[in-house]
């Protein structure tokens, strides 16, 4: 597994009121396979995921996985750690499943026949046999989260970041979402209110009001929210 290094990172934001701490002085070390973010809606969760692929810059500290700082270093972080959002829309961006995951086989299948090829064959790992002249608009909420989840494991990632990707699925299909995640070879950072799935992890980061509040053993960590919270 790799190893993710939050130095001492603070993120600070403008807003109309002058200057806001979003997330205080925090530092942790992420060696484990599956790590779950948790804690209340504002408490600065996404803000520490976003971190980790540099999608967020700290205003102070730094951030380092494997020894590639996120600002100094950006290109080849994003290209080891994937980030799957929320809300697929906002990364599927071809018109056709197929065009989509293709987008994320550049790299590895620089010739295209190949590359729509390869597109099919990944589709089919996740069960999306046959959708590829599909329009991405005329899928199903999970059809889309899965495809998004396709697309950012095509191009290969040792780490996934994911920030709620379960939150609009069905049950079925948040069980099913959930089940993959947790099943990957990757290593996982995964942002989640699904106390459930956040138990499941090796280890679980319990963050409120910008700070890390509570950090060790997921069942311990979760247990300690739901007395809490
Ligand atoms: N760019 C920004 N500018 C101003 N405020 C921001 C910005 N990004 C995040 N915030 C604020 O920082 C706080 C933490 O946001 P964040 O998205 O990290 O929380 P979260 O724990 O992921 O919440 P949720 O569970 O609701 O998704 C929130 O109050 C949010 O409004």
């Amino acid at each position: 597994m790799s190893t993710i290094s939050v130095e001492a990172a603070s993120v600070r934001v403008p807003t109309a009121e002058g200057d806001r701490t979003i997330l205080f002085e925090t530092t942790l070390r992420i060696t484990e396979h599956r790590v779950a973010l948790i804690g209340a809606n504002g408490s600065g969760k996404s803000t520490l995921a976003r971190l980790l692929n540099g999608l967020v810059e700290p205003t102070s500290g730094r951030v380092v996985v494997d020894g590639l700082d996120t600002m100094r270093d950006g290109r080849q972080v994003r290209r080891k750690v994937g980030f799957v959002f929320t809300d697929p829309a906002s990364q599927l961006v071809m018109p056709t499943a197929a065009e989509d995951v293709a987008l994320s086989l550049r790299r590895t299948h620089p010739h295209k026949s190949a590359r729509l090829a390869a597109a099919e064959a990944v589709l089919s790992d996740f069960g999306l046999a046959g959708f590829g002249p599909r329009s991405v608009h005329g899928l199903s909420g999970g059809e889309r989260q899965m495809l998004a989840l396709a697309g950012v494991l095509a191009t290969g990632p040792e780490i996934l970041v994911a920030d709620e990707p379960t939150t609009l699925l069905d049950l079925s299909n948040s069980r099913r979402i959930g089940d993959l995640l947790l099943s990957l070879p990757q290593q996982l950072v995964l942002v989640t209110h699904d106390l459930d799935l956040a138990a499941r992890c090796d280890r679980a980061i319990l963050v409120a009001d910008g700070r890390v509040q509570h950090d060790g053993d997921a069942q311990n960590v979760v247990d300690h929210y739901r007395a809490t919270a």
